[in-house]
């Protein structure tokens, strides 16, 4: 059986594990990745320590750094928090969702890349998918730019996240003129860490 197929779901933990063994060998096939991704049933209890919310922008919370080959991160989106039109540095990207959903807009790549000499150009819209609990969305730069948004005014929305190769900076776009610029992307939280701020408020009195 394929891990879509299997019967009783991994834990995170079992999730993790069967995602460094996919990246043993030098050439990952990324549908078993996508498999596994899809075979996991979201279980709070697993992922609620990297669940950390900022209230103005989504966070990113690392998991796990796949021995170098992937990056592993649970993403936090308050109600209509959403990320600029960006690219996918060249790297496969599988994104799930735990809680809540989301909304995924596809762009065309701008016309001439790089030429900074170009007209304005409005990016071309191609299609509009809603992802829900437990659903996967595969993308890579061969299949165009995408905006992730949660377009929930009431609930928020939790992804897990697999990037390979792992990436620390990706290009976002103006939908507008389509100009390209760099954005080096962080992490809020790793490995389920408090940060110092929380520590504080964890010590501060009720
Ligand atoms: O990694 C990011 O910040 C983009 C989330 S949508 S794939
Ligand atoms: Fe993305």
């Amino acid at each position: 059986k394929n891990a879509r197929q299997r019967e009783v779901s991994l834990t995170l933990r079992e999730l993790v594990d069967a995602l460094h063994e996919a990246f043993k060998t030098d050439h990952v096939n990324i549908d078993d990745v996508q498999d596994l991704m899809a075979s996991y049933k979201s279980n709070p209890l697993e992922w609620k320590k990297y669940a950390k919310f900022d209230r103005y922008r989504y966070t990113r919370n690392l998991v796990d750094e796949g021995n170098g080959r992937f990056n592993l991160m649970v993403l936090c989106w308050g109600e209509g928090h959403g990320s600029a039109i960006h690219d996918h540095a060249n790297a496969h990207c599988v994104m799930k969702i735990l809680q809540g959903e989301l909304c995924e807009t596809r762009y065309a790549w701008p016309k001439k890349r790089n030429d900074e000499t170009k007209e304005p150009e409005e990016l071309q819209e191609l299609e509009r998918n809603t992802i829900g609990l437990n659903e996967i969305c595969y993308i890579n730069d061969s299949l165009g730019l995408h905006r992730v948004e949660n377009p929930s005014t009431a609930n928020p929305a939790i992804s897990l996240h697999l990037y390979s190769p792992p990436f620390s900076s990706c290009s976002v776009f103006n939908k507008q003129t389509g100009q390209r610029t760099s954005c080096k992307v962080t992490f809020w939280s790793k490995y389920g860490e408090k940060r110092n701020r929380e520590i504080q408020d964890a010590r501060c009195p009720e």
